[in-house]
């Protein structure tokens, strides 16, 4: 876990702070993405954990530890770091590039080639064909990927990812999200995800943490209470006026309350629990139905109606609680 505790950041010669008394704590497991308008203090916030700022006032707690407590060493084992423009060292190979933390953990070669090799299968690259490839010979997008192997190098329980997709087309940043999370439900690291794009942050998000000009935290909650129930002019008009749809992008039809289906034949169009309400109301919209029928598999779950979906597009009704 990490914790802020009245952490504010004023750069020397600055008058204002950039940072400004942040209090909040990102769960272990969770991803927590900071996202706000450029020069909010999202890389500035981001750089505290690992030190790489130190902050005017407060402090870093990871694990209950202030992070000033911990050495170097400690904090490069226990930290990853994957940079916006992905950082690869150009003169050095991928393998080299991957075995930057181990080298400075002193870890045998074996075991460092076999590390790389491993991390390489992970993002999806073919080790014998990229290992000894420099930077310049792969594609933004595997670059990218070897960014994010070589913050994973030590195997560290916290990763600090600074845009760490920013450099790509969509259509390859929108894959290298969704081949992160899948990384992700099988490594669970902590992670802080630093990006300026609210689309990315409620894809990648278990917590999003809101900035504002200034280093104000404005609003720290799930995407989708974010999207229920924004705090503030700023937050509402920050997620978009379609927060409506994003939010029915991102609640699937089994997180509703449903209502029992009274048989399964002539109820509206069938829908899958995990087709997300967006697919649903198109379904039933272009069936002409009031209702469609949740099923999982072969199996009937419940009804689920336009006017649950109606209900979800105001406050938080109509959903269960929790993710
Ligand atoms: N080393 C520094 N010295 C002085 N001011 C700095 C320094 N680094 C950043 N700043 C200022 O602090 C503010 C916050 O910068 P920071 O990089 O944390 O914002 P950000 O939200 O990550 O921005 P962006 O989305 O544009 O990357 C900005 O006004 C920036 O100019």
């Amino acid at each position: 876990m990490i914790e802020f505790r009245e952490v504010s950041k004023t750069y020397a010669g600055a008058t204002t702070p950039v940072v400004n008394d942040l209090t909040f704590e990102i769960q272990e497991g969770e991803i927590c993405v900071f996202v706000g308008p450029s020069g909010c203090g999202k890389t500035t916030t981001m750089r505290m954990v690992n030190r790489l700022i130190e902050p005017t006032s407060g402090e870093i707690l990871i694990d209950g530890q202030p992070n000033t407590a911990m050495s170097g060493t400690q904090l490069r084992r226990k930290i990853g770091y994957a940079i916006q423009q992905i950082g690869l060292f150009p003169h050095r190979t991928i393998a080299e590039n991957i075995g930057t933390v181990p080298g400075l953990l002193n870890w045998d070669k074996r075991r460092t080639n076999e590390r790389t090799d491993e991390l390489l299968e992970l993002v999806g690259l073919d080790p014998g064909q990229y290992r000894d490839r420099y930077p310049a010979e792969l594609s933004g997008g595997q670059q990218q990927r070897v960014g994010v192997a070589r913050a994973l190098a030590a195997d560290p329980p916290i990763m600090l990812m600074d845009e760490p997709f920013g450099a790509v087309d969509p259509i390859t940043r929108e894959r290298l999200q969704e081949e992160f999370l899948k990384i992700q439900d099988d490594i669970r690291k902590t992670i802080v995800f630093v990006t300026h794009d609210i689309d990315e942050a409620i894809k990648m998000g278990d917590k999003i943490a809101i900035l504002k000009e200034g280093g104000y935290l404005a609003q720290y909650d799930t995407p989708e209470n974010i999207l229920a129930n924004p705090a503030s002019e700023f937050v509402s008009s920050f997620v978009g006026s379609d927060r409506v749809l994003k939010r029915l992008s991102l609640t699937r039809v089994g997180d509703m309350d449903l209502e029992p289906a009274n048989g399964s034949a002539g109820e509206g169009p069938r829908l899958e629990k995990t087709m997300s309400l967006k697919d649903a109301l198109s379904e039933m919209i272009g069936a002409g139905e009031e209702r469609g029928v949740v099923v999982s598999g072969g199996d009937v779950l419940g009804s689920l109606t336009l006017d649950a979906i109606r209900g979800l597009s105001g406050r938080s009704g109509g959903k269960k609680s929790g993710r």
